[in-house]
């Protein structure tokens, strides 16, 4: 197996933001998948959910995240990549995969327009319906998950960085 990290999780639960930092101080690389569809596609995610709708956005990520070619590196997807399963066959043969897990209304807190953010929300269903059907993909998924109700974000990525070294011993 290569020696890379995939943080999956809703989306603001953080795998950006304490991916880069874990990133940085493991001395590996830093990958955001979101930043690679934007460039492949030449807009924003939202123009591309936009434009071709969720299953097409989903295709697009599939198509992304499963060609990823990295070694050593920290990899953050977007929140919806749990349900392309050839990008997370790949990522489950390619490394560790972190769930950054968080509480329905710790996210809700910090997602006031799950719609305008950009998620992937299929017409008719509330967001804590997606919750709920993600947090068993999540679960199916992990090799890892850290908790991070009730702490700051630098707790987060002190508890990843234990985490992970642990594994190494
Ligand atoms: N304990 C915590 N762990 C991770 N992120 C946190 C925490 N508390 C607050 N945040 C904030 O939540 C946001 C997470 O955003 P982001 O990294 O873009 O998430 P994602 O990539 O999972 O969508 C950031 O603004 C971050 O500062
Ligand atoms: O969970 C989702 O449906 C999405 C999460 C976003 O990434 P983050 O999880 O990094 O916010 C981005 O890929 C897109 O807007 C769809
Ligand atoms: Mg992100």
């Amino acid at each position: 197996m290569k020696n890379n990290f995939i943080f999956i999780g809703m989306p603001a639960v953080g795998k950006s933001t304490v991916g880069v930092v874990v990133a940085k101080r493991l001395g590996m690389k830093f990958i955001d998948t979101d930043l690679l569809i934007q460039e492949q596609e030449n807009r924003l995610l939202r123009e591309i959910i936009a434009d071709v709708g969720e299953d097409g956005f989903l295709r697009i990520e599939n198509q992304v995240n499963r060609d990823v070619n990295a070694e050593n590196a920290v990899i953050s997807p977007g929140g919806s990549v749990v349900y392309c399963e050839e990008a997370m066959q790949h990522f489950k043969e390619i490394g560790t995969v972190v769930y950054l897990k968080a509480s329905y209304q710790t996210i809700k807190r910090r997602i006031r327009s799950p719609k305008k953010r950009g998620v992937v929300l299929r017409e008719g269903q509330t967001f804590k319906d997606l919750y709920h059907e993600r947090t068993e993909l999540f679960e199916k998924y992990a090799d890892i998950t850290i908790c991070e109700d009730g702490c700051r974000i630098e707790e987060t990525i002190e508890n990843v960085l234990d985490a992970v070294e642990s594994l190494g011993k």
